[in-house]
């Protein structure tokens, strides 16, 4: 493992030069955040969340530098090491099922559960833990979870898939894949003039979500400041919830009883009270337990989050039903002002709940941005 590790570390790709590949869509890895938060959002979702097999904080660091040298590469759309076919007796660096696909727009972010400081034996940030059982939660623990997280998007699932293969390629011996989720369609819109993408219940998803040109939100809701401890700065908190839906009682459910759980138009996605998706949400005007009134910051003390979540379908159940949902996504600089009250009134309140089941859960505090020669948690990790 130690020399698959030691071989990752390659130059950096060479800046300005653009061949066919990197030519398509590449959202630069290196800047005062991780990118795969306040970027653009990508079509395709691979997320993988990982145990790791030691308590050495070197060892991870190793890993971890590794991995940013792979992550540079494969984010502008070149292989990973020595490429695919390099030395003849040796496994090549890079598997190799990308090579001629454009970057297509490639980001990789990694996020640090609770569990992880403890093996570690590194200071949790203030306050940072495993999340609340809420009411109606039936988490899988084989689904929960996990030291280190890596969210890979980007607009081709081979590349997405690419991405995390050769990270636990790399990572062999130091980490192993706990457990991990495919997604496709995103459910957010952070792009206010892109057309906002539909839920698999049909709905428009991510309308009042925060834009990633909202510099003063993504500061008072995303990034956190100095609260946190530096490594964070800069940095989010991303809750992760596989959530189950019920399709077959959802597609038997009138259309008007569908637009009230919400309190918006199905076609449209305006709220009630108003004709176009964009009209201002007045809470008055919605059904009092609705979806939207009961997360709407105005509800809620200005409580705000980041949304980045993706639909799955993972097939059937055993019991002909699809075993499809939204793996939501969501980044915010404090729990306690983001997800968790949020997901409380929803969990006591939402008509929704009858259509959805929460099954999987992971919460990780992703570090601020990588510098050119730095690696993913180097601030944490160099002093340990
Ligand atoms: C705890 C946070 C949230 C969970 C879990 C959640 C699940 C969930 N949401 C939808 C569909 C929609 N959500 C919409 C709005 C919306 N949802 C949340 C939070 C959670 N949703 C927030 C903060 C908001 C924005 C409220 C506002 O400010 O008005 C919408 C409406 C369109 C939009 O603004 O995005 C839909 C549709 C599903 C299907 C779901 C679980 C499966
Ligand atoms: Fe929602």
């Amino acid at each position: 493992a130690g020399a698959v590790l030691a071989r990752q570390d390659q130059p950096e790709p060479r800046a300005g030069r653009t061949s066919p590949a990197t030519a398509g869509g590449v959202i630069p890895f290196h800047g005062a955040h991780q990118a795969g938060i306040a970027t653009p959002v990508q079509d395709r979702l691979h997320f993988a969340a990982f145990d790791l097999g030691t308590d050495s904080p070197e060892r991870v660091a190793a890993m971890l530098r590794a991995w940013t040298a792979a992550a540079v590469r494969m984010t502008s759309a070149e292989e990973v090491g020595r490429g695919a076919t390099g030395a003849e007796l040796a496994p090549p660096d890079d598997t190799g099922e990308a090579i001629g696909l454009p970057a297509s727009r490639l980001t990789l972010t990694v996020g640090f559960g609770p569990s992880f400081f403890d093996r570690l034996k590194l200071p949790r940030p203030d306050g940072f833990e495993d999340l609340p059982r809420f009411p109606g939660d039936r988490l899988d623990p084989d689904r929960s979870g996990g030291d280190v997280c890596v969210q890979a998007c980007a607009d081709d699932p081979q590349v997405a898939v690419h991405a995390v293969r050769n990270l636990v390629r790399i990572g062999f011996g130091t980490a192993s894949v706990r457990w991990s989720q495919l997604g496709f369609g995103k459910t957010s819109s952070t792009t206010p003039e892109a057309q906002t993408p539909r839920n698999l219940m049909g709905f428009k998803d991510g309308t009042n979500n925060i834009a990633t040109t909202d510099r003063e939100k993504l500061d008072a809701h995303v990034w956190v400041g100095d609260e946190g401890p530096e490594w964070l700065r800069g940095g989010s908190y991303l809750v992760a919830r596989r959530i189950r839906m019920h399709i077959e009682t959802w597609d038997r459910t009138s259309l008007k009883e569908q637009e009230d759980i919400f309190g918006r138009t199905k076609r449209e996605g305006a709220p009630y009270g108003g004709t176009r998706e964009h009209d201002p949400v007045v809470l008055d005007k919605l059904p009092v337990d609705s979806h939207v009134r009961l997360s709407n910051p105005g509800s809620l003390n200005g409580v705000t989050i980041l949304r980045r979540g993706y639909s799955f379908t993972d097939g059937t159940d055993g019991l002909g039903r699809l075993d499809a949902g939204l793996f939501f996504l969501a980044y915010q600089r404090d729990l306690e002002k983001g997800f968790i009250p949020i997901q409380r009134a929803l969990a006591a309140k939402d008509p929704l709940n009858e259509y959805i089941q929460h099954v999987g859960s992971g919460v990780y505090a992703c570090p601020g941005g990588v510098r050119p020669g730095s690696y993913w948690g180097e601030a944490l990790l160099s002093g340990a």
